[in-house]
């Protein structure tokens, strides 16, 4: 018997993961996963099931594959190819035989047990499991923590494991996006207001004790203030209301609709709340809901990308994998 080197730490970088390609059949193995998650969808789960299959599945496909189209590239679904990119040039920079560094999706591929056993056979002796999503949600990173745990059960021996449940306010994720900001301002001038976009969630998740919506008024709060912006010149919304249940508000479309009627015709928009651009964003926020805005009477909408595979994203990730619990 050989003994196992000591001192070696797996990272593995998760986000949410997307279809494996845009075409309908494969959005609807991906929507059949993601909604089959309890974590995602609360409902008794005979009741979701019906609801699921003879209601969601044979129509939201199509239309979610539409959406998915307007954004692929050669390279595959952004969200894929930044979340990779990332990994690869964190990886590039400070990866070596004491620090393996990787990325998993929680649904679609590249699975997160293949990776969780990828760096099981590399003899790591602990595992940070950084999930990109800056505020903790339970149907988000609570989904995470699940396959970690449920995978764990098989293991005879488990390395230490550290799991980053949010960063919503870690100074240097604060410093990250507002720089980006910054960054966009001095190119393209300051809009009057910026409007920040977070995903939303049912509302009675908050009611049940998900923290979400306290960490995206937290996360909100801070980036206004690290900005100098005045309360007047900026406005937190949700995004992405999914089915009829009351979901986190105010809804963004809703405010988009109502800011050219209190003569806000020009603003900058930002989704802090994801770490890379994705459907949610590049369909959702830069396409369909600046039309949403334009045709209200708004005049100008300036999307500010995700910080994606950006040198301060890197460097972001690599202080919460030192400072972050
Ligand atoms: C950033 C955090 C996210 C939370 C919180 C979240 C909750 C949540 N989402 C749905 C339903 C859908 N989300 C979809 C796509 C999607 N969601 C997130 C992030 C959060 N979701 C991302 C990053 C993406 C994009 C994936 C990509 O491939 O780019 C979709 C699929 C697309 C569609 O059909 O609209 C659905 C459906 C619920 C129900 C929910 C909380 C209960
Ligand atoms: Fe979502
Ligand atoms: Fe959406």
């Amino acid at each position: 018997m050989s003994e196992t080197p000591a001192g070696k730490t797996g990272v593995l970088l998760v986000n949410l993961g997307s279809p494996a390609s845009p075409k309908t059949g494969d959005v609807r193995r991906f929507l059949r996963e993601f909604l089959g998650d309890p974590r995602v969808v609360n409902l008794p789960r005979p009741l979701w099931w019906l609801i699921l299959n003879l209601f969601v599945l044979p129509f939201r496909p199509r239309k979610s594959a539409h959406a998915y189209q307007s954004i692929w590239t050669e390279q595959g679904s952004p969200l894929i190819v930044f979340s990779q990119r990332l990994t690869e040039k964190l990886k590039a920079r400070y990866g070596g035989p004491s620090l393996a560094i990787d990325c998993a999706m929680r649904y679609g591929a590249p699975t997160l047990r293949d990776k969780l056993r990828e760096l099981k056979k590399q003899g790591v002796d602990e595992i940070v499991v950084l999930p990109l999503y800056p505020q903790y949600s339970s149907t988000t990173t609570a989904s995470i923590f699940d396959i970690v745990a449920d995978e764990f059960i098989h293991w005879r021996h488990m390395p230490g494991l550290r799991f980053i449940s949010d960063f919503h306010r870690h100074p240097a994720y604060i410093a990250a996006v507002a720089d980006s900001v910054r960054r966009h301002w001095q190119q393209h001038g300051q809009a009057e207001m910026l409007v920040m976009s977070f995903h939303g969630l049912p509302a009675k998740l908050t009611e049940w004790g998900d923290p979400y919506y306290y960490q995206c008024q937290a996360s909100a709060r801070l980036l206004a203030e690290q900005l100098g912006l005045a309360d007047a010149q900026w406005k937190l919304v949700f995004q992405s209301r999914f089915g009829r249940a009351e979901w986190l508000k105010p809804y963004c479309v809703e405010v988009l609709q109502e800011l050219p009627r209190q003569a806000i015709k020009n603003i900058d928009v930002i989704c802090p709340g994801f770490s890379v651009d994705c459907l949610e964003t590049l369909e959702e926020i830069a396409l369909a809901n600046r039309e949403v805005f334009l045709e209200a009477g708004g005049e100008s909408y300036r999307y500010i990308p995700c910080l994606n595979d950006s040198d301060a994203h890197v460097e972001l990730m690599l202080e919460l994998i030192r400072t972050a619990r």
